[in-house]
């Protein structure tokens, strides 16, 4: 049986100040590190194990309290802390999350995913070549800032770009106080600089489109070097587990979480990420005559001004309209599918309610 300590998977103040010592006693703390159908995969001080997932979820719904922008995106998530009974292992709690990252689900649903619970720091990875785009950093950027993580751009193919620097300052222009680094992915020294992020105690994750570098980046923090795959262990039922997990250790005392490839990246209800990223534009907007303007003709349209005054950037003010618009669209259509399920639900509860009736009176 292996031993991690809880630190060296994530355990921080934040989530020890909701366990009672007495809780403590009786049970124990561990990270859920991957899904697998109906069992989900734990790690916590003792090594790996496996709970059903329905138990899980039975946690999950008793959680009550959900952190900001959470809207309708529940289940249990990797990344997620959860209090199970020593003996075993049923799950008390899910403990509070310190922040959550979801999207929109692909497809036609307008229904928020969860990617990952319990990120510090997002790396959002594209490279200096043909991905390079800053609306699509800001869209990343929106996400990462509605899920409460800290951003990181970070910039790869350094090694086959011009002027790298040129590309790293227009990053930097997308949000107050961002950070971006450059570099060649490929060369471990230069990945070096990501390391202050993954100390002990820190969860991370790496976002980005296919081909720009994260798993040359995720070798170069060293996720292959601390061999964990593949630990044998007994699971509830006494079964041997041997499933892969989504949480790596880091040599660097951090945790990697492996996300999900993410192909379609649908901006979910998310108006406070955006707020935060676009402050520029909001606080010309705040002039403009009228409080609800569209900024696209509208009398006295402060922004409209500020584009031909050449104070606004085109391309940013046009990824602020989109990114909004799909936003607004995607909330708007989950408060009607909430209000949608509410109204069939009080549907079949007076079918059944009228149904009772019936045979009562029978
Ligand atoms: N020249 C150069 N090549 C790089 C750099 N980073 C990654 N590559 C190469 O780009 C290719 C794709 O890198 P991966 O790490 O597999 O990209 P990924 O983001 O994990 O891709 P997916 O697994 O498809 O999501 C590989 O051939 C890498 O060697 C870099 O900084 N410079
Ligand atoms: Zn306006």
């Amino acid at each position: 049986m292996s031993n991690f300590s809880l630190r060296n998977i994530g355990w921080k103040p934040f989530f020890q100040q909701q366990v009672s010592l007495e809780e403590l006693e009786t049970g124990v703390v561990a990270r859920v590190s991957a899904h697998h159908g109906s069992q989900i995969l734990m790690l916590g001080e003792a090594g790996e194990f496996s709970i059903p997932a329905q138990l899980a979820q039975a946690a999950d719904e008793s959680a009550g309290g959900t952190a900001a922008g959470e809207a309708g995106a529940c289940g249990i998530a990797v990344g997620d802390w959860l209090l199970l009974d020593a003996q075993d292992h049923r799950a008390i709690r899910r403990l509070e999350r310190d922040t959550l990252l979801f999207r929109k689900a692909a497809g036609e649903e307008v229904k928020p995913q969860v990617i990952a619970a319990n990120l510090d720091t997002i790396f959002i990875v594209t490279s200096c070549n043909e991905d390079f785009n800053l609306s699509r950093i800001e869209r990343y950027l929106a996400l990462t800032l509605q899920a409460g993580a800290t951003p990181v751009v970070v910039l790869t193919k350094a090694d086959l770009c011009e002027n790298p620097a040129e590309l790293r300052h227009q990053a930097e222009q997308l949000h107050a106080g961002l950070l971006v680094e450059t570099l060649d992915a490929r060369e471990s020294e230069q990945a070096d600089v990501l390391k202050s992020w993954c100390g002990p105690g820190q969860s991370v994750v790496l976002l980005g489109s296919s081909g720009v570098g994260k798993s040359t980046l995720a070798n170069a923090l060293g996720t292959g070097q601390l061999a964990t795959g593949g630990i044998r262990e007994k699971d509830g039922k006494g079964r041997h587990t041997t499933t892969a997990r989504s949480l790596h250790l880091l040599p660097s005392g951090g945790v990697l979480i492996d996300n999900p490839g993410v192909r379609e990246l649908q901006l979910p209800a998310c108006e406070e990420g955006l707020t935060d990223l676009f402050e520029d534009v909001l606080v010309i907007a705040r002039n403009c005559r009228f409080s609800n303007c569209s900024h696209e003709g509208d009398a006295g349209c402060a922004v409209m001004a500020a584009l031909e005054a050449g104070e606004l950037d085109q391309r940013r003010f046009a990824s602020f309209q989109k990114l909004n618009a799909e936003q607004a669209h995607n909330s708007r259509s989950l408060a009607e599918r909430r209000e949608r399920d509410r109204k069939t639900g009080r549907m079949y509860k007076s079918m059944i309610d009228k149904k009772r009736r019936r045979r009562e009176e029978s």
